[in-house]
């Protein structure tokens, strides 16, 4: 067969396990890059120098060339032993077919993927396509950050002032997990109504949630309009708040940065965190948002209907005795009534690089 067209078909062959392992690959590169107030491009361009020699010299081993030939050509020592090495390395390459070619592809692959700034939220979980940031390794966080601190980046605001989502793009922007700490309220809620329970009686709801089982966050209806609701009642009790307290410091202090958005984040779970937003809205321009959203989603709802929800959740978040949402004293206030998202998102990178903590900071 044509060596080009077996070239080609190995790449192909190759091509699946190279991608899973380029996106872990672009995800550490842009952690180190952040964490190192390093440029991805400064991190990622050494990484390339075994790929890119290991690709030459399987090449030239393929090519089916002759060693001496290649070396009387050359005409000096120096060089005609590089070829020698060259070609070892080649051979051993070739041996070793099935490991050189994913780690050449991947490698390429993945500073690729850094340099345009993707699969930056991408950790050590090549096999990981869905929500990220939720699951429950956050108590290993400080066995494994002794002697390296994290970064924590505060998210607070009321409903739908569009907290989750600069959240979501500064995690991927500087390689830091993400936690929605609004899913664990509405996650009890929904438990303690599927049970009968009532959701007004304190212990019973403390009760939910101290035996939470994490693995439940990942169900996609959470974020619906009804479990939002279910949340904010039961999130009024001090003993479900305290419940929660110990697995949201533990995801905030993990080693390589957290960012995390709720109510209470940057005034009772971190109030050291290195980094505390306020993001707020006008509750019309966040009843609008909310609509649309909905109604993106397929569900019937009107406008006036949700600024009520909105207003009755701002008041019962801002009103109650235990942790009530409100701006730490140190926190940036980011109101994003006349910003579109793009813009908010560049607000908040401005937020992070000023911090003084931050590397790039001043
Ligand atoms: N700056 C913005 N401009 C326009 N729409 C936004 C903006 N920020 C968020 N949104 C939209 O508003 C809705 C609520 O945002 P979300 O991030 O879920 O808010 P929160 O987490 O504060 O409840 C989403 O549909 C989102 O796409
Ligand atoms: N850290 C938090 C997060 C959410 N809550 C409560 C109060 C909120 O009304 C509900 C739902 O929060 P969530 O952030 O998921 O809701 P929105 O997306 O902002 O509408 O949970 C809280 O009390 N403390």
């Amino acid at each position: 067969m044509n060596g080009w067209l077996a070239g080609l078909l190995a790449v192909l062959f190759f091509s699946p396990l190279a991608f899973i392992y380029a996106r872990a690959f672009a995800g550490r590169l842009q952690a180190r890059a952040a964490a190192g107030g390093r440029s991805v491009a400064a991190v990622a361009v050494p990484k390339l120098v075994w790929p890119l020699v290991l690709a030459a010299a399987l090449a030239l081993r393929l090519s089916g060339s002759d060693l001496a030939e290649w070396q009387a050509a050359t005409g000096s020592g120096t060089l005609a032993a590089t070829l020698s090495l060259v070609w070892f390395l080649g051979s051993i390459a070739a041996i070793l077919f099935f490991v050189t070619i994913p780690f050449v592809l991947g490698r390429i692959l993945g500073a690729a993927f850094a340099l345009m700034g993707k699969f930056a939220g991408q950790r050590d979980d090549p096999l990981s396509f869905g929500a990220r940031g939720f699951t429950t390794d956050a108590g290993t966080a400080d066995r494994e950050g002794l002697g390296r601190m994290g970064f924590t980046v505060a998210i607070d605001g009321p409903a739908a002032a569009g907290k989750g989502t600069i959240a979501k793009r500064l995690a991927d922007h500087y390689g830091f997990a993400y936690l929605d700490t609004g899913l664990l309220y509405r996650a009890i809620g929904r438990v303690a109504a599927e049970r009968g329970l009532d959701l007004d009686d304190g212990e019973a709801m403390g009760a939910v949630a101290r035996a939470l089982d994490p693995a439940v966050l990942d169900d996609g209806s959470l974020r619906g309009r009804e479990a939002g609701e279910l949340a904010s009642r039961v999130a009024v009790h001090p003993a479900v708040r305290s419940a929660l307290t110990e697995f949201q410091r533990g995801f905030a202090r993990r080693p390589g940065g957290a960012v995390l958005d709720g109510r209470d984040i940057g005034t009772v779970i971190c109030p050291e965190a290195e980094v505390k937003i306020f993001v707020t809205a006008s509750a019309e321009v966040r009843a609008r948002r909310r609509t649309a959203e909905l109604v993106a989603k397929g569900r019937s709802v009107d406008y006036a209907t949700i600024l009520q929800e909105v207003r009755a959740r701002d008041e019962r978040d801002s009103g109650r005795a235990a942790a009530p949402l409100k701006a730490a004293p140190d926190a940036a206030l980011l109101d994003t009534s006349e910003l579109d998202i793009e813009d908010a998102f560049r607000a908040a990178c401005r937020i992070v690089d000023a911090s003084p903590h931050h590397r790039n900071g001043p």
